[in-house]
């Protein structure tokens, strides 16, 4: 661990977590019981420059950074010295690649939900399968995961690799980007991520939680580039100054979903928390067992705090949840903001026979099927907006049911009641039929910021804001509850269905579909 700039004051009693999210960049104020205390969040241009391709400027996302950590301290009145430290919480898996000497990226940032390196990963996966990589990394082979958006970087510009030898071009996910700017920059900023972050590259041994040198090896990834592994929980360095916060120790990193199931304090094993944004992710802890799934999940790093062993946990990411809401609004045209949706499909008592599997990137967990696209089944003249509206928001709900059934199946979740999170948990009527449809209560805690939150509670652990996760564990409060009412034949029939519309996305894409999968 590295020394902080010097001790902090004891008025110090606030956190700032930033949110670095897929759509947005957050920043939020916290005080000592975990109560946001002021906020500022800005948007930043989602860039589509090919079917099936996403990129983000990191340039940008470093100036609206620096705006909303103002912004932030302004709505909440606190200085630097009220603040104990800064939180970092970020969109993982995306790419950002910049140079070590001028501070600017080289290319923009290639987004997690990309499937521009299809090729890339059938070349890995040829003669050894998908899962070539699994037993290091947790993860099988998948445009999602970090490393094949670096090699497409390579292949398009080579001479990349050789600067990246040389060390003078770094890589990061935005955790590290914002921590370098933050700490300095090409000033001599710092260069690190944590286990969490890392543990989303297809890079990093799970059990050693580090850089596996035979993966670095047989893709010709330079180990010069990458930021060096450090915990979630404890100092990287100080902000430099310039900034708001000069001075103030940078004490936690977590990728964003890690950091939401730390803010809804599912420190035990067994515990689950269920995200609901532009796609939706579900975590389970497994504690410090390293637990493989037979049933499509991933394996990742949950958290580590300092120098104790890293908390595990099983993934099931979904792609498309929220986004699909967006689809309706910008692409559709149906409604004119994404929480009309609810008003929408509440005007009708079913979903008319429809049902939409929105596979717009594949398929994620638990299927894992880059050759699946969208379908809308079951059309009749009945059919109407509002029926989309309410099948759109019965598929997020059945893609859940989809990977915590996987989650049982792996004998990791006997789950009680599940907590949930993020800008989809507004609507009743999602939250209601998530119920209806697993069966089980679901739960909404009164600090909705939860991914900021998590970050916050690493951030002040690390500097002893927070005796402990006890202490975290008695902020959380619930909001809102929802218990399951739905007949279970009702529930067994909307499964069945379900399944049905799933098989109909299938081997869609193929060799010769290439306007849907782009070769680079
Ligand atoms: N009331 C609502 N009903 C359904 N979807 C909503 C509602 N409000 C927001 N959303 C969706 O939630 C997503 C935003 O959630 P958020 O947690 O802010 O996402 P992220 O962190 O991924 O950017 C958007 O995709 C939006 O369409
Ligand atoms: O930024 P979000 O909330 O869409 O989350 C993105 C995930 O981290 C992708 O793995």
């Amino acid at each position: 661990m590295s020394p902080t700039s010097g001790a902090r004051p004891t008025t110090a009693d606030h956190i700032l977590a930033i949110d670095q999210g897929t759509t947005s960049t957050r920043a939020i104020v916290f005080d000592s019981k975990g109560v946001p205390r002021g906020s500022s969040q800005l948007e930043h241009r989602q860039l589509f420059p090919a079917p099936g391709w996403v990129e983000h400027d990191a340039a940008e996302i470093w100036r609206n950074a620096q705006s909303v950590i103002e912004g932030a301290m302004r709505q909440a009145g606190v200085a630097a010295e009220s603040i104990a430290a800064v939180g970092i919480t970020n969109q993982r898996e995306t790419v950002v690649l910049w140079d070590r000497a001028t501070g600017e990226p080289v290319a923009n940032a290639i987004v997690w939900q990309d499937t521009r390196t299809q090729a890339i990963v059938d070349r890995l996966a040829e003669g050894h399968g998908i899962n070539r990589y699994t037993e290091a990394t947790g993860l099988p082979l998948s445009t999602y995961f970090s490393a094949t958006k670096i090699l497409w970087l390579f292949e398009q510009h080579p001479e990349l690799r050789e600067r990246a030898e040389r060390g003078e071009v770094l890589f990061g996910t935005t955790d590290s980007w914002l921590l370098w700017n933050l700490t300095g920059g090409a000033g001599g900023g710092v260069h690190a991520t944590d286990v969490t972050n890392a543990s989303r590259t297809l890079l990093m041994d799970l059990r050693t939680l580090d850089w596996d040198a035979t993966i670095l090896g047989e893709l010709g990834i330079p180990r010069a580039m990458l930021p060096e592994i450090r915990s979630s929980s404890e100092t990287y360095g100080a902000v430099a100054s310039g900034s708001p916060l000069d001075g103030v120790p940078v004490a936690g990193i977590l990728g964003d979903q890690q950091a939401a199931t730390f803010g809804q304090a599912a420190f035990s094993r067994g515990e689950v928390k269920n995200t609901y944004g532009t796609g939706n992710f579900l975590i389970v802890n497994t504690g410090t067992e390293i637990v493989r799934s037979k049933h499509g999940l991933i394996t990742t790093v949950a958290y580590q705090l300092g120098e104790q062993p890293a908390a595990y946990a099983l993934e099931g990411s979904i792609a498309v949840t929220g986004s699909l809401v967006q689809w309706l609004r910008d692409n559709l045209g149906l409604i004119s903001s994404s929480a009309e949706v609810e008003q929408l499909a509440a005007s009708v008592e079913d979903n008319g026979g429809v049902q939409i599997v929105p596979a717009f990137s594949g398929l994620f967990a638990p299927h894992w099927r880059p050759d699946a696209r969208g379908v809308i089944v079951g059309l009749t003249r009945y059919a109407t907006k509002a029926h989309f509206a309410r099948a759109a928001l019965e598929s997020t709900a059945l893609q859940t049911w989809e990977v915590l059934e996987a989650a049982d199946a792996d004998a990791a979740a006997p789950l009680e009641e599940l907590r949930v999170d993020g800008g989809m948990t507004a609507n009743s009527l999602l939250m209601q039929f998530q119920s209806d449809l697993l069966g089980v209560p679901v739960v909404r805690p009164k600090v909705t910021e939860t991914t900021a939150l998590g970050a916050a509670y690493a951030a002040g652990l690390a500097v002893g804001l927070w005796s402990g996760l006890d202490e975290l564990r008695e902020h959380w409060q619930e909001d809102a509850r929802w218990e399951p009412r739905m007949p279970v034949e009702e529930r067994d029939r909307r499964r069945r269905v379900w399944r049905k519309a799933v098989e109909r996305t299938l081997d869609w894409v193929d060799d010769d579909t290439s306007a849907a999968l782009p070769r680079g």
